[in-house]
């Protein structure tokens, strides 16, 4: 991947844990943060668009796309595929756009081998009861589907160790302003290395 200004955040979590709202109230919050939207091979669910929740498209599909080098990263989550698109996020951080990546673990570890200098967070349910009772509260998956999440939850939430951040989900308001504060402590962090580098570029160029 190219050198470019913008921030590529990810954002990983046991299904049912909370990310997508969490994720959706901090781009409220933040509307300079764009959300790259997924390829994958999941049916959708009641009320989801195509382009808007998933770019939903057939395993043969998905396939040929993984083999055309389509993806920056991809996986198989609870039996379906799922893929971030290599150029929609390489045309959003080019712009100077901070991207934000809802993704798996497994998406996660192959997006810090291609660009190291991502920032991710992990966000944890407060229980497993709790996780439960939001997955079935959703009403948005059949109960063999809901179970075969929780099955997953496990091997998932072994991996939390592996992100620069783990935040618990227990009140949303909480959960949303830690979200959000890592995300401006970052991107200060960045706007000040610019600036330094700005700073000792236009330094040497005048002693040249
Ligand atoms: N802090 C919270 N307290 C109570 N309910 C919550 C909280 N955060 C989210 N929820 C609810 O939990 C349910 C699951 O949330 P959400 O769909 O955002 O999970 P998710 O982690 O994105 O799951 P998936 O990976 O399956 O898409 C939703 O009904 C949501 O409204
Ligand atoms: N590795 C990737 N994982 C992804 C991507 N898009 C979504 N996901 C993860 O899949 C599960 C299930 O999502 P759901 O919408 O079916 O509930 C969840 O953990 C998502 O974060 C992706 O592009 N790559």
């Amino acid at each position: 991947m190219t050198d470019t200004s913008g921030t590529l955040f990810i954002v990983a979590a046991p299904s049912g844990a909370g990310k997508s709202t969490l994720v959706n109230a901090l781009l409220e919050r933040e509307p300079g943060i764009s959300l790259s939207v997924s390829h994958t091979t999941r049916p959708p669910r009641p009320g989801e668009q195509y382009g808007r929740h998933y770019y939903f498209v057939e395993r043969t599909e998905f396939e040929r796309e993984v083999a055309e080098g389509v993806f920056l990263e991809h996986a198989e989550v609870h039996g379906n595929f799922y893929g971030t698109s290599r150029k929609t996020v390489q045309h959003l951080l080019q712009q100077s756009r901070d991207v934000l990546l809802e993704i798996d673990w497994q998406g996660a570890a192959q997006i810090r081998k291609a660009k190291p200098d991502c920032v991710s967070v992990f966000i944890l349910p407060p229980s497993r009861v709790e996780l439960e009772r939001r997955l079935r509260g959703r009403g948005s998956d059949s109960d063999e589907v809901i179970e075969r999440r929780l099955r997953n939850s496990r091997g998932e939430i072994a991996h939390a160790h592996e992100f620069d951040y783990v935040i618990v989900n227990d009140r949303f308001e909480e959960a949303l302003d830690g979200l959000q504060a890592i995300v401006r402590a970052v991107r200060q962090r960045s706007d000040l290395q610019c600036q330094r580098h700005e700073a000792l570029i236009k330094e040497l160029l005048a002693e040249a």
